[in-house]
């Protein structure tokens, strides 16, 4: 039984996670959100500490973490290298898992994307569009960002380089290598991603439809349990689930 401090708790993630700590036997050690709280506190109360806020929230998160000397789980999407970078030096002190999406499904997903990517062949075209609810602020997801990760690596390419995002006007064509983007924003969604392996006529769509948050909220408390007790290092959703 652990005392988990929710950083982000008045939000849609924040309800969620609360519910699933709650039902998996662990406890809620307390919550913060923006001027609501104080982190240092949380964290001194906490076994560990879980983010679903903003990218602004981050370097407490972490430095509260490191001083409290408590594993961190951080969900938040929508990050800049400099906070990836900042997060490499936390797991130098602490355990930390970051990831862009905490569900079973999409952690399987990115590893099928893997392979699918590694065997099949550079002419076919990869494509990732996803679908998210009107009140999300950043794009594309941090799930997008991880299945195109996954690809980039299946094809042994840099995603930086082989990026192509919101296209829009007289483009040019498609790069040979590509590795497309699309956002679309409407209504309640909680998630839906489809990755698109397009071949010389044929097509494959690899799709995954998140129902609700809990899938999210189960997988962070699931993360978390796994981490606590964990020598200083960043983890990955694939350690935890033994993908
Ligand atoms: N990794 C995953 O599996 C998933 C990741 N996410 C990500 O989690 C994040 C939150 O999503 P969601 O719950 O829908 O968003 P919400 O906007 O509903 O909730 C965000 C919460 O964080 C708070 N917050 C904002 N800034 C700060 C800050 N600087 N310090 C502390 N708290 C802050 C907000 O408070 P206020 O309202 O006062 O600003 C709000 O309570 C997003 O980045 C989203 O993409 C979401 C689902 C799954
Ligand atoms: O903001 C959301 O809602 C979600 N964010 C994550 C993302 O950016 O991929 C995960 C999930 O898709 C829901």
């Amino acid at each position: 039984m652990a005392r988990i401090g929710i950083v982000g708790s008045e939000g849609r993630m924040g309800h969620a996670l609360a519910q699933a700590i709650e039902a998996s036997g662990h406890d809620v050690a307390g919550g913060v959100d923006r001027g609501h709280g104080d982190i240092a506190q949380l964290a001194a109360k906490s076994d560990a500490l879980v983010d679903f806020s903003s990218p602004l929230a981050l370097q407490a998160t972490l430095d509260s973490a490191i001083a409290a000397g408590i594993p961190v789980l951080i969900g938040t999407t929508g990050l800049e290298a400099e906070q990836h970078a900042a997060i490499d030096r936390a797991a130098n002190r602490i355990a930390v898992l970051q990831t862009g999406n905490t569900s079973l499904g999409v952690t399987m997903l990115a590893h099928l994307v893997r392979e699918a990517a590694a065997r099949l062949g550079d002419d076919w075209d990869i494509e990732i569009v996803e679908m998210h609810h009107r009140m999300k602020v950043d794009a594309p997801s941090g799930t997008a960002l991880l299945l195109g990760e996954a690809a980039a690596q299946g094809r042994g390419i840099d995603l930086a380089g082989h990026s192509e995002r919101g296209r829009d006007g007289i483009t040019g064509k498609r790069a040979d290598g590509a590795i497309g983007f699309a956002s679309l924003r409407g209504g309640t969604v909680a998630g839906e991603h489809t990755v698109y392996f397009a071949g010389p006529e044929e097509r494959i769509a690899m799709t995954h439809l998140a129902e609700n948050r809990m899938i999210f909220a189960r997988g962070a408390v699931k993360g978390l349990g796994w981490l606590i007790g964990k020598a200083p290092g960043r983890y990955t959703m694939p350690q935890v689930l033994g993908l």
